[in-house]
Parts: C-alpha cells; structure tokens; sequence
C-alpha cells in the first residue's frame, strides 16, 4: 500500500480520497449520491449532519465494511475496492460507538487483536500492547489483566483508541468515538486524543453529532445533509466564519461566534499598543491562545483590556470590542 511521507503526515499515514461515490442500498435507499471528498494524510476530517444523511454509510464504506455501488476510494494511490477487503480491513482501524470490545477477553488481548491476526511473533505484540495502553494512559501492569466490564466508560473508549491504533494502521476511522461517555470525562477524552493525534499523525474520518466536538477536533469539517451530499468542507474556523449555505447556516446555530473564538488565535494583528505606564489589576493572556479563554480571562476579572504575552513578557493590549469583533459572522 502507498504512504505519503509529507512532512506533516506521520509514519504510514495516507490520504484518502472518495471519488464520486454512491451507496444505494437493496430496498432502494440512496444514502449516498454522490460525494467525492479528499482527506490529507495525517489530518483529521469530521463528518458531520443530520441523523441519516449518510455518514456511517460512508465512513463503512471506507473500509469496504458496505461496498460502494459506484464510485472509487483511495488510500494514497491504491483503490480500496481491489484489495482484499479483510487485508484492507486490518490496515485500518476502527472504533465505534460502544467500542465493541470482546467481553471474554482481556485488556491486553483486546489490544493485540490485530497483531494476533497478523501473526506478529508474542514479544512484538506484548511490546506493542504495553506501549499502546501507556499511549492512551492506561498502565499496562494495572489494567492489561483486566475485563472489559471491569473499566469505566471512559477506559474502554481508551481501550478501543489502543486496539484500532495496535497494528499501526494507515487510517483510523472513527464512528461516535466518544459519545457513550459523559460530558465531563468526553472533553477529557477529546483532549487526551488530540494529543494522541499529535504524537501519532494518522489519517482520521470521525462522525460525530456534536459540532463542539466537530470544532475541537478537526482539521477539516465536511457537513453532510440528506443523501451525502457534501455542503461545505472547510477548517472550523472558515466553517463558523462563512457558512456557505443557508443549510449550514441554520445547522452550525446561532452561536456561531462563541464557537469561533474557540478556534481563532490571539494574534498581533489584533493588538493595541501597550500604555506608557505598567499596566496593573489586568488579566494577562498569551499570544496565540485562543481568542475564547481570552473572553473568558476578561470577563472573569470585568476587566475592558487584557495584556496580552508573549514568553511571560508583555507584547501589547487587547480590548473587549476587538476580541467580540473576531466573533463576528464574515457574511
Ligand atoms: N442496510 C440498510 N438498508 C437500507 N437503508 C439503510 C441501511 N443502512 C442505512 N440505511 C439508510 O441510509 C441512510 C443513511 O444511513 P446512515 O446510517 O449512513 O446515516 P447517519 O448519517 O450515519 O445517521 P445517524 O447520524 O442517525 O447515525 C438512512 O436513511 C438509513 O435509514
């Protein structure tokens, strides 16, 4: 299977691309159209629209768990649909909403699923397991022993990051990951992820429903609505920014703005200059923090400015009126 090395992408990431495709189901259900679609390697795509416009169909369709009716899809330059589809299948890994853990089977031979499969010899595979359950921050002595019924929510979704991840797959798609468990222990998860993105580098597909999530995560936001049909793929912040349709519009909500400043940096361009005397009693927020913890520091301390740092040292001033302008809807 081809990889692109890129730069950015991590090692044996590779981009996927869906070109024209279709899914028509026996009965007649056209879930998909047609949608054509490109994920760079080592980027996280979300796939994100009303129950039922198709995006399980084709996130299964990725792995040839639902075969297309037309259309082609590539990993780097091979087309998914001439290889083998359980071969393919173990180059890509897959999590799902209720992880799917095998309940007989412990931690560590969850993990070594793959490798099993694979035939790696048992030293590999062990080393692989122990390294994997430290990845997503389980200790290995501790938990490689136990059952799945015997972790929380949240450490079998983990459980499930480490099996997809075992055999260091190409791509990882991801259905729900993280919607089993509560709000509190979700935004943990999602931050403990994105770090594990950053260290890892794969080509992800995540579904969601959640556009918090959606915004949190992706490098890219591709809005489905009924039949596939791709309104917009853009970066979250372009996506808040301009909706480009009214669609989207209504689906990303009226708190469009919020969300934005959770996805804008504080940048210089924005700044005031700093007053003569030393500033005192103002909330001090980092350059190239998000413009959204910025609100937050002002509007704790009812402060009208903050000073705004760059290595603990004070670069220039940021008023309220400029922070809620980065806010403001573009159209
Ligand atoms: N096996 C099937 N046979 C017939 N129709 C199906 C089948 N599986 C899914 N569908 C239909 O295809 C459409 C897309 O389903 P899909 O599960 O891909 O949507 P979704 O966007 O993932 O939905 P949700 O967000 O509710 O999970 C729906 O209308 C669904 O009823």
């Amino acid at each position: 299977m081809n990889v692109t090395p890129g730069t950015t992408a991590g090692h044996g990431a590779a981009s996927i691309t869906l070109e024209g495709i279709r899914k028509r189901y026996p009965d007649g259900t056209e879930a998909v159209r047609e949608l054509s679609l490109e994920v760079k390697a080592g980027e996280l795509t979300v796939l994100i629209g009303p129950s039922g416009c198709g995006k399980s169909t084709v996130l299964r369709m990725i792995n040839r768990l639902i075969e297309p009716t037309d259309g082609r899809i590539l990993l780097g330059d091979d087309d998914v649909t001439r290889v083998d589809p359980v071969a393919l299948r173990r180059r890509i890994g897959y999590v799902i909403q209720n992880v799917g853990l095998f309940p007989h089977q412990t931690v560590a031979a969850n993990v070594a699923t793959v490798p099993g499969l694979l035939r790696w010899p048992r030293q590999r595979t062990r080393d692989r397991v122990h390294e994997l359950l430290e990845l997503v921050g389980l200790d290995p002595g501790q938990f490689g022993r136990r059952y799945p019924h015997e972790l929380s929510g949240g450490q079998r979704q983990r459980v499930g990051v480490a099996r997809a991840l075992a055999a260091d797959p190409v791509v990882l798609l991801m259905d729900e990951p993280f919607s089993a468990v509560d709000p509190i222990v979700r935004t943990r998860l999602q931050e403990e992820f994105l770090r594990l993105q950053a260290e890892v580098r794969k080509t992800i597909v995540l579904v969601t429903h959640d556009l918090d999530e959606a915004v949190r995560l992706g490098d890219r936001i591709a809005v489905l609505s009924e039949g596939g049909r791709l309104e917009q793929y853009d970066s979250p912040a372009a996506l808040l920014g301009s909706p480009a349709s009214p669609f989207v519009r209504e689906f990303v909500g009226a708190d469009r703005g919020i969300r934005r400043l959770a996805v804008t940096p504080v940048t210089p361009e924005v700044l005031d200059p700093l007053p003569a005397g030393d500033p005192v009693d103002l909330p001090a927020v980092p350059l190239g923090g998000s413009a959204y913890d910025a609100l937050g520091a002002l509007l704790t301390s009812a402060a009208e400015h903050a000073v705004v740092t760059e290595d603990g040292r004070p670069v220039g001033m940021l008023s309220r009126s400029r922070l809620l302008a980065l806010g403001a809807p573009a159209d």
